[in-house]
C-alpha cells in the first residue's frame, strides 16, 4: 500500500469522523489484503482523484458479505469496480455482483481490472442510470450497496429496502459526508446533498423492518439489516 489516505474526498472537511492517524494505523494492519490488481486500482484512484471506498471499507464490505453468505449483490454507482472487487471475492464462483455506472469508461476499466483479478465472471456490469437498471433487474438481493450521487440517496433507499431478503443488508457509503451531517454551518459542495443524506439516514434508522448502525470509518458507512419476518 503506497498511499494511506483516501483519494477523492474533498479537503473542506468540517469534521474528520475518525482521526486520520488512527485510520493510518488501521491501514498498516491491512498488508495481508495486498494484491497486484488492488494496488493498481488504488493508484488509479490517486492519480485521478477518484472516490473509491478504500481498503478499510473494502475489507468490511467483503466481511459483511461473507457473514451473511451473500450470493447476489446490487451496486448503485460502481465506478471502475473497486468496491465490486471486494464483494466479488465474497460471493464465490456462483455469485453475482450487478454493477451500474453512468460512465461507459468505468465499465471498460472495471472489465480490465476485475478480469486480471479473476473476478470478472462474477460481475454483470450495466452502463446507465443505476435506479433504472435496478427497476429493470428482477428478483431479491442479499445486499444492496449504495454509492451513487448523494441527492438520490432517499429514493434509492426507498426502492432498495423492498428487495433485500430477510437477513440481507443495505449498505451505503458517505453517510457522514465529511461531518456536514453533524453541524449547522457547512458548505454544500453539491447543493442539497447534505440534506438528502440526513433524510436518508433518518429514513433508514426509523424503519421498523431494519436494524441499523453507522461505521464511522473514512466517510461513514451505514449498514442496515432487514429483520427476519
Ligand atoms: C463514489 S463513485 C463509486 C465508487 C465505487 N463504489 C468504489 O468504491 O469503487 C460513484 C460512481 O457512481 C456513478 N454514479 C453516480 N450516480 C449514479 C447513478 N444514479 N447511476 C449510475 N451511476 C452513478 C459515478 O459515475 C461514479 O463513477
Amino acid at each position: 500500500m503506497t498511499n494511506l489516505q483516501m483519494p477523492g474526498s474533498d479537503n473542506s472537511s468540517v469534521l474528520a469522523p475518525v482521526d486520520p492517524a488512527i485510520e493510518h494505523y488501521m491501514l498498516t494492519l491491512m498488508g495481508q489484503t495486498d494484491h497486484e490488481v488492488l494496488t493498481e486500482m488504488e493508484a488509479y484512484a490517486w492519480e485521478n482523484n477518484f472516490p473509491i471506498v478504500g481498503r478499510l471499507v473494502g475489507t468490511s464490505l467483503e466481511m459483511l458479505a461473507r457473514m451473511i453468505d451473500a450470493r447476489r449483490v446490487f451496486e448503485f454507482g460502481s465506478g471502475y469496480g473497486y468496491s465490486a472487487y471486494w464483494f466479488a471475492r465474497a460471493v464465490g464462483r456462483g455469485g453475482q455482483i450487478i454493477c451500474t455506472d453512468s460512465n461507459p469508461l468505468n465499465q471498460e476499466k472495471a472489465a480490465q481490472y476485475l478480469a486480471a483479478a479473476g473476478l470478472w465472471e462474477r460481475v454483470a456490469f450495466h452502463t446507465g442510470y443505476a435506479q433504472d437498471v435496478f427497476v429493470q433487474t428482477e428478483g431479491m438481493f442479499d445486499i444492496c450497496y449504495n454509492d451513487a450521487d448523494k441527492g438520490g440517496y432517499p429514493d434509492i433507499w426507498r426502492m432498495a429496502r423492498e428487495r433485500i431478503r430477510p437477513g440481507g443488508l443495505y449498505i451505503a457509503d458517505n453517510v457522514l459526508w465529511h461531518g456536514r451531517v453533524a453541524v449547522d454551518d457547512f458548505t454544500d459542495i453539491h447543493p442539497g446533498w447534505t440534506e438528502a443524506i440526513k433524510m436518508h439516514n433518518q429514513l433508514v434508522f426509523s424503519d421498523p423492518a431494519f436494524d441499523a448502525f453507522i461505521n464511522p470509518t473514512r466517510d461513514g458507512v451505514i449498514v442496515a439489516r432487514r429483520k427476519m419476518a
